[in-house]
Order: C-alpha cells, then sequence, then structure tokens
C-alpha cells in the first residue's frame, strides 16, 4: 500500500493487506485500520486516531505522512500502532459526520440510535481496540492519542482533553504531551461516549483527545504549526528525539455541561467566541424553556460552544482554570 489515507479515502480495500519492511509488520485490517507490529519485541502499545470527525483534516495528514514512511521502510517502529482514520464516509464528504456524531456513541451508546453505517463503525472500533490490547504482554504500557482540530478559533490554539479518569495520569504520558506543544489540558470530570474515554474506562490506556488548530478541507491546512506535535510522534513512533518542552500546558477542568435539548435553545455567545473566552460570575450562557445556564464559579472559560448539535448533545462545556480561586453561586 503506498498511501494510507488515499487508500482509505478510495473506499477499496488494498490489493496487498499485508506486507513488510526491515523493521516491521503491517496488515490493513478493514477501511482505515492499519496495525503495524515492530519485529524486535516492545513493551509499548499506541493507538493513533485522526478522521474520527471527517472535517478535521489536518491531524489526518499529519497520520498519514507518519504512516507512510513506516510502510515504505524509511523508519524503524518503536511500538506496536494501530491507526484509525474514523470515519472514511465523513472524511470523503468534509463533513463532521454523515449521520450521527461517532465521538458520542463509544462505550456501546452506538446501541440506542437507529442502525446505520456509524453505529457499525463505532462497534467495529470499538472490536478492533479491544482485539489490539488483548493481543500485546500484560505489562504493555497502553495509550491513545486521539487527534482533532476544533470548529472555531481558539485563545490555546493547540490543546488536549483528557478523559475521566479515577487513576493518576502517568507522569511520561503528561511530559509528552507538554513536549508536543499543547499549550492547555482540559480535564473531564464525568464519563462521556468520546473515543478517548472508551479506550481509558475500559482498558485502562493513557488516553487524550488533542486538538490541533481550526478544521479546514484537505490541502488548506499549515501542518507547520503543528510540528512540536509532529516530532514527538516521531519520537514515539520512531525513537527520534523528544522535542524540548517550551512551557507546561496549563490545566483545566469540566464544571458544567451545557447541552441543547430541543428546538428552543438558546445560546447567548457570538459565533465568533472562541474556545477559552472567560465569562464572570452571574453571566447568563444559554436557555432553553425555564432551564437557564449561568457562570457559577467567579469566572469560567467555555470550550466547544455550539448551537447546532444535535438535540441530546452537548452544546458546550464550562472550565474553571486549576489553582484559580473559585466561589460558586448560591443556589
Ligand atoms: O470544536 C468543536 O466544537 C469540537 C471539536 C471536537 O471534535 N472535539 C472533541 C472533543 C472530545 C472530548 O471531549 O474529548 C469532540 O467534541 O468530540
Ligand atoms: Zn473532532
Amino acid at each position: 500500500m503506498q498511501d494510507f489515507l488515499q487508500q482509505t479515502l478510495s473506499g477499496e480495500a488494498p490489493h496487498q493487506r499485508r506486507g513488510e519492511t526491515a523493521h516491521l509488520r503491517w496488515q490493513w485490517l478493514y477501511h482505515g485500520i492499519l496495525i503495524l507490529e515492530p519485529t524486535e519485541p516492545v513493551n509499548q502499545a499506541l493507538v493513533l486516531s485522526a478522521g474520527i470527525h471527517g472535517n478535521e483534516t489536518a491531524p489526518v495528514e499529519i497520520v498519514s505522512q507518519l504512516v507512510n514512511a513506516l510502510l515504505r521502510g524509511e523508519k524503524p517502529l518503536r511500538q506496536r500502532l494501530l491507526v484509525i482514520l474514523g470515519n472514511p464516509s465523513a472524511l470523503r464528504t468534509g463533513k463532521r459526520y454523515v449521520r450521527y456524531d461517532i465521538n458520542r456513541l463509544f462505550g456501546g451508546r452506538w446501541q440506542q440510535i437507529d442502525d446505520c453505517d456509524e453505529a457499525r463503525r463505532v462497534l467495529r472500533l470499538e472490536q478492533t481496540l479491544e482485539t489490539f490490547w488483548q493481543q500485546g504482554a500484560c505489562d504493555e504500557s497502553r495509550w491513545h492519542l486521539d487527534m482533532h482540530t476544533a470548529i472555531r478559533g481558539s485563545w490555546h490554539t493547540q490543546f488536549g482533553v483528557m478523559p475521566h479518569s479515577e487513576r493518576p495520569w502517568p507522569p511520561e504520558f503528561l511530559d509528552w504531551l507538554a513536549a508536543a506543544g499543547l499549550e492547555a489540558l482540559v480535564f473531564h470530570r464525568a464519563p462521556g461516549g468520546t473515543f478517548t474515554h472508551f479506550s481509558c474506562e475500559h482498558f485502562g490506556a493513557a488516553s487524550c483527545t488533542l486538538e490541533l488548530g481550526k478544521a479546514l478541507p484537505f490541502g488548506e491546512n499549515d501542518l507547520s504549526q503543528f510540528r512540536a506535535a509532529q516530532q514527538a510522534l516521531a519520537a514515539l513512533l520512531y525513537g527520534e528525539p523528544m522535542p524540548a518542552a517550551t512551557a507546561s500546558p496549563r490545566h483545566y477542568r469540566v464544571v458544567q455541561q451545557i447541552t441543547r435539548l430541543s428546538e428552543h435553545f438558546t445560546l447567548h455567545m457570538s459565533p465568533d467566541t472562541l474556545n477559552f473566552t472567560a465569562f464572570p460570575q452571574g453571566t447568563l450562557l444559554a436557555e432553553e424553556g425555564d432551564k437557564r445556564y449561568y457562570v457559577q464559579q467567579a469566572r469560567e472559560y467555555v470550550l466547544f460552544p455550539n448551537p447546532h448539535v444535535a438535540t441530546g448533545l452537548r452544546a458546550g462545556l464550562m472550565l474553571i482554570e486549576e489553582g484559580e480561586q473559585t466561589q460558586a453561586l448560591p443556589r
């Protein structure tokens, strides 16, 4: 296979479904799903995914470049690696999703929607991860990096979203995220239907949703903005030197989720509001019938505000920065 992205976009299975280089063996498992195993024994396994949303193309281009170099035999591999381009149909159309946002369906939530390609895709991805992790030794370290881009511009242009976990995060994982150039880390405080929640909750993986810049069509991305992330990935995959972290990411925690429940939902934010915009205590953020969302803490920052999500889905998250003084409004 010459080019994993082009192969995936073609919708065709490759003529040759497995192969090897001097460093590794690879196998095409299904559309957008490729497994690569080093010939030398290793004790680390990585799931590297992108294209869970079909309009978020920069990470797809980055993953494809990294993987193509491995397929051409130009680079060694230091991990067992499962590469996933999450939603090939959506990638072909350049839309976030075709019928349903697959990053809300993991952990079996696909069973709660009508049978459709996206529900089946999530089942396939869940099963593929399960088999991949089971194939490793029991002491193998498990990481999952799921790469996205944000719909809006952001005060922090590159950041990570960490799934809810009761376990402490491995320091080497946090160090890697800092070296990848992430300016902020956002910590969820409740379980969710994202891919990273699934791998963290079900398989104990250290996982993070990486948000790299703003969503643009294929060919319009300036990948040089993401040099640190690309170098950090090359370090992980090929054993190249890690870039030095220039700053420690700021830490934020989710304190409220705004959910759109009906057609009557109104979000009181302009379409230009950037991610991580701060709002003072008492600000009315959104309303829907009798339900009103206000800023509770002294100051809260908005993430992923989107009044156009399907009903029942998250229309925004409100964050506080760790270490900032908090004082909630009396209820
Ligand atoms: O910019 C937006 O509104 C969405 C960008 C995006 O797709 N983000 C992920 C975050 C997943 C997480 O919470 O870990 C998503 O919404 O699925
Ligand atoms: Zn996304």
